[in-house]
């Protein structure tokens, strides 16, 4: 599918180094992307990059509950030390179910159940995310060809699927702390990710 990108572009100066962001909106869904870019990523050689999806509890309220706080602080991290970078931020709350059906799916979570069956039992998919808007942002970015951080093998077959190049999986182990170690082994266990080590000590 072709993606129909609006964009906009500014400098944006951060406590980990001078990006440039671009935003993209993609005008078939109205939702509004960002990409942080560091250095030139449209030329060679494969480019660092993140491809972070939107978790408002762990990104801006510092909740315990996942990795994606830390995550997306260590990607920028990386980023800043290589000199050289892309973090794409996609507006993909709740592995796509949206805020309000994330929140009901964490109301379950704490009666018991895990992460996938709290999405199945309010009737959704455990993860309702498309990444061909990502891959659109890219090839815009000139980034045909990168490295992913990332511990979810479907992003990498999904950004190849969509004529992106992963030259290389960097994993992304960070933010284990003592309320999401089930969360995180039950995405290594039933949902595919790639952890290294089960039990890495917190870092948090
Ligand atoms: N529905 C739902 N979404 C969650 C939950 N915890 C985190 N999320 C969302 O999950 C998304 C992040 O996905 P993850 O499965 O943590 O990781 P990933 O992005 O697939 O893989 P990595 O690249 O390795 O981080 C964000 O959109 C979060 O808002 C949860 O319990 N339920
Ligand atoms: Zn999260």
């Amino acid at each position: 599918m072709a993606f129909s990108l609006e964009r906009a572009s500014c400098r944006l100066n951060t406590a980990y180094g001078d990006f440039q962001m671009h935003g993209f909106k993609d005008l078939a869904s109205g939702l509004e992307h960002a990409a942080l870019c560091l250095g030139d990523v449209a030329s060679p050689p494969p480019v660092l990059t993140r491809m972070h999806s939107e978790c408002l509890t762990g990104d801006a309220f510092g909740s315990c509950h996942c990795d994606c706080g830390p995550q997306l602080r260590g990607a920028l991290q990386a980023i800043a030390k290589e000199g050289r970078g892309i973090v794409l931020y996609l507006r993909q709350e709740g592995r796509g179910i949206g805020l309000l059906n994330k929140i009901r799916a964490y109301a379950l979570q704490e009666q018991g159940a895990d992460t996938l069956d709290a999405n199945r039992l309010l009737g959704l998919p455990a993860d309702a995310r498309d990444y061909g808007v990502a891959a659109a942002m890219l090839a815009e970015l000139g980034a045909n060809s990168i490295r992913l951080m990332t511990n979810n093998p479907t992003k990498m077959e999904s950004l190849q699927a969509h004529g992106i190049q992963i030259a290389e999986r960097v994993p992304l182990q960070v933010g284990r702390n003592r309320r999401n170690g089930a969360y995180l082994d039950t995405k290594a266990h039933r949902m595919g990710h790639l952890f290294d080590v089960l039990r890495e000590p917190s870092d948090e």
